[in-house]
């Protein structure tokens, strides 16, 4: 029957260095259990695409949380999209796509550019008039929530309500600890914040937002589910990349032979995020529900349970990946699972990887060396793999 593993996937001990357990449950199977939470779990890289891509068997619609929504009150109103199965997360789903596809990517393309080029300039401009620059409070958390909110129409003021609610929802995949009561303090006056900007008269018109309630008014979707789609956006489109950049930052300063290579040749900018994606998962961890009893690589399991998906164990996973603990931006690590993978996988990754280019590029050209000042800081999530600061010096190109 199923291997057990006594590990806490939630504990500070497991978020601050999760590699060894990852290993372990590798090695223990396919699909094992954690007794401490009572769910299966899924750490190869074979299982986790497996469960990503029979959504029948594998539902969202129950939450893709720890919490089990036939059991329990969502800690919100249920996403659309991300807590919704066919029929209705198809229609959602085709109008976030088509506004986050390729073409808007073209279309967004220079602003982002001039964004990422002018914030590196001024990084350098402020260190060389003797400050030190920290790459997590001056870049990583800078960038994504300038641009992304201006593609949305969000207005200016009060932004950081965006890094608050992210910290706020990722926490909320996990268990009721202390970690998720903490950053729920501010649940009120944040999520009055984030729901009045999901609002069509606070959006700006032809923003990705007000484009959501264009689509309501083509009649393709209700201008009752428009809100809770721009919430979405807001939900996951800030968090997310200040962490993917983040650590794409670290992994180079940390390699500084592969940032030199990057130096060398900027076209590797898109490939380095790409391995930092994969080496250091900004999105950990998150769960599907059985909708019948079902048996993954001849583990039975009873409907309605709990599967915890760790994509960055699947990430690592040495049946996938020749020397997966090894960070290298010449590796194309085509197949992670980083984005999830099937019907949900992330419909804002065009978004992302155009984020973690620019920033990357805006460095390549200006900065030869990230030279860590001090131990970076992590800030511990039950879903991300998280910086808190990230002292550093920006040796001028
Ligand atoms: C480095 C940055 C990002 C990472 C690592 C990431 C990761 C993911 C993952 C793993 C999923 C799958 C969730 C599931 O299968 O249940 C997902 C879905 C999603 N992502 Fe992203 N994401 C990122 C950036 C973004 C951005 C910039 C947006 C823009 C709004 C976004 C919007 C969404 C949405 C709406 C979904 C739900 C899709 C669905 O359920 O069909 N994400 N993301
Ligand atoms: C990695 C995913 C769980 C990120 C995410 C969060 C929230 C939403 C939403 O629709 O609110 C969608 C995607």
């Amino acid at each position: 029957d199923v291997p057990v593993v006594d590990i806490d996937p939630f504990s500070d001990a497991f978020l601050s260095d999760p590699y060894d357990a990852h290993r372990q449950m590798r090695e223990a199977g396919p699909v094992v259990w954690i007794p401490a939470y009572g769910v299966y779990a899924c750490a190869r890289h074979e299982s986790v695409h497996a469960v990503f891509n029979d959504h029948a068997t594998y539902i969202s619609g129950a939450g893709v949380g720890l919490a089990n929504f036939n059991k329990e009150a969502p800690f919100r109103p249920k996403s659309l999209i991300l807590e919704a199965d066919p029929p209705s997360h198809t229609k959602a789903r085709a109008v976030l796509a088509r506004i986050l596809s390729p073409k808007t990517v073209v279309q967004v393309r220079a602003t982002f550019t001039d964004e990422a080029e002018s914030l590196v300039d001024r990084l350098l401009a402020r260190q060389a008039a003797g400050e030190v620059i920290d790459a997590v409070k001056d870049l990583s958390e800078v960038y994504p929530l300038k641009v992304f909110p201006d593609a949305v129409g969000v207005g200016e003021a009060d932004r950081e309500n965006l890094l608050l609610y992210g910290n706020m929802i990722f926490n909320a995949f996990g268990p009721r600890n202390e970690r998720l009561q903490k950053s729920a303090e501010l649940v009120q006056p944040v999520t009055a914040w984030i729901m009045a900007h999901c609002q069509r008269e606070n959006l700006r018109p032809g923003g990705f937002g007000d484009l959501i309630y264009q689509a309501a008014d083509a009649g393709e979707i209700t201008h009752e589910e428009a809100p809770l789609l721009v919430r979405s956006f807001l939900s996951a489109g800030v968090d997310t990349t200040v962490n993917g950049i983040g650590n794409a930052i670290l992994c180079l300063a940390n390699h500084p032979e592969q940032y030199d290579s990057l130096c060398a040749d900027h076209t590797l900018a898109r490939p380095a995020f790409e391995e930092a994606l994969r080496f250091e998962s900004t999105v950990q961890t998150f769960f599907r529900t059985t909708s019948k009893d079902t048996a993954l690589f001849g583990v039975q399991m009873p409907k309605d349970s709990k599967v915890m998906t760790f994509l960055a164990a699947a990430n690592r996973d040495e049946r996938q990946w020749p020397d997966p603990d090894r960070f290298d931006i010449q590796r194309r690590p085509a197949g992670h699972m980083a984005f999830g993978s099937g019907i949900h996988g992330c419909v804002g990754q065009v978004i992302a990887r155009l984020e973690g280019e620019l920033v990357l590029t805006a460095l390549a050209k200006r900065v030869s060396r990230i030279e860590l000042i001090g131990a970076p800081q992590r800030r511990l999530n039950n879903t991300l793999r998280a910086l808190g600061s990230m002292p550093v010096r920006l040796i001028p190109a």
